[in-house]
């Protein structure tokens, strides 16, 4: 199991990144090439392939261990009006992932995921991130090695999700500390708010970002001021899955903008992640552009909880077994091209 051991051992692992198997990639790509379908007809499919065998270092790869993992967390910011929901919402929802009854409950299981429910000291809110840093070091470390933790030894796909009744404030402000811009560039409804809301809200990371920025000045100190322990603890699970070369579907906004100062320390971190859609958050495009990131669905959802990930997964799965299970023109005994 990966653990950082303090903030240098997190920026020592950002910055000497694993790659992928460039011949485990030539082999899936020679048997895509071999397969009784004109090369290229399964567009993204075929890409999807090939990326897993690269970070598995397999010409078959697998989608059969999948890990599903939900973080929790509560955020200072609430207090200022910026969610359509209370706070309270976040351990009421932990208690119904914990009993089945949510979206990803329903939808890990569709995609044959192991789904962990990591709740992170909801008791404590983070700091507003408008008056303070979110975290001290200790709760930042904890939270990323929270992440580290739920990437197991054998895992051919992990996805990270999260539940955090505000969290979209933090998020915005991460993004925009990492691709500038303005506050309303990143700053969108979230759960639903109305316009003057949306008002308080873009101020708040407007205001967090004047407190924090020339602080930020690197990927865990940036964590730290304007993230959150849910949101550290997906950077934290991302980065650990890289240092095993386990592949990794990307949720929605606030888990892209958990790897946006990762990102902007060490572009390649998005290198082992596919993005699994793009949400319906204003930023959420807008930020997938900026990691290089081409989101696999459309599908207008705004949930979190992995939910888009896990629906995404199934496209995994289907890639692998049309890359496993096909016939070769040879075997098949179909003419190739002219
Ligand atoms: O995944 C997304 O893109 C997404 C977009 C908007 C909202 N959410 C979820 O809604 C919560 C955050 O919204 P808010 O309005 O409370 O900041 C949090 O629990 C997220 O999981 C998630
Ligand atoms: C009900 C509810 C469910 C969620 N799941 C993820 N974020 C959420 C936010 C709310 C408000």
């Amino acid at each position: 199991m990966i653990r950082f051991e303090d903030r240098d051992g997190f920026q020592a692992a950002l910055a000497t990144l694993p790659g992928n198997d460039a011949t485990a990639i030539d082999a899936a790509a020679a048997r895509q090439a071999s397969l009784t379908k004109p090369a290229g007809s399964l567009g993204r499919l075929e890409e999807i392939a090939l990326f897993m065998a690269g970070w598995q270092s397999r010409e078959y790869p697998r989608a059969d261990r999948i890990r599903a993992a939900i973080f929790a967390g509560n955020h200072g910011v609430s207090a200022r009006g910026v969610s359509a929901f209370p706070a309270s919402v976040t351990a009421q929802m932990v208690a119904n992932f914990q009993s089945g009854g949510a979206a990803i409950n329903a939808l890990a299981g569709a995609c044959g995921a192991d789904l962990v429910i990591v709740p992170l000291s909801l008791e404590q809110p983070t700091a507003d991130i408008c008056e303070a840093p979110a975290m001290t070091e200790a709760e930042c470390l904890e939270s990323l090695n929270a992440g580290a933790a739920v990437v197991p030894e054998d895992c051919d796909l992990l996805f990270a999700g999260e539940m955090g009744i505000a969290n979209t404030t933090p998020a915005a402000a991460l993004c925009l500390h990492a691709f500038g811009g303005e506050a309303q560039d990143w700053t969108g409804r979230g759960t639903g708010i109305d316009e003057v809301a949306l008002a308080r809200k873009t101020e708040a990371v407007r205001v967090a970002l004047a407190l924090h920025a020339s602080h930020c000045t690197d990927a865990f100190e940036t964590l730290r001021r304007l993230g959150g322990r849910e949101i550290a603890a997906m950077a934290g699970a991302i980065l650990a899955a890289r240092m095993m070369r386990v592949p990794v579907l990307l949720d929605g906004f606030i888990c892209g903008a958990a790897i946006a100062p990762l990102a902007r320390d060490n572009p390649a971190i998005t290198q082992h992640c596919l993005a699994a859609h793009c949400s319906a958050e204003a930023g959420h495009a807008r930020l997938l552009e900026k990691l290089g990131l081409n989101p696999l669905l459309h599908l207008g959802m705004r949930l979190g909880e992995g939910s888009g990930a896990a629906v995404a997964a199934q496209l995994i799965r289907s890639a692998l077994a049309a890359h496993a299970h096909m016939a070769t023109f040879a075997q098949a005994a179909v003419a190739g091209a002219l």
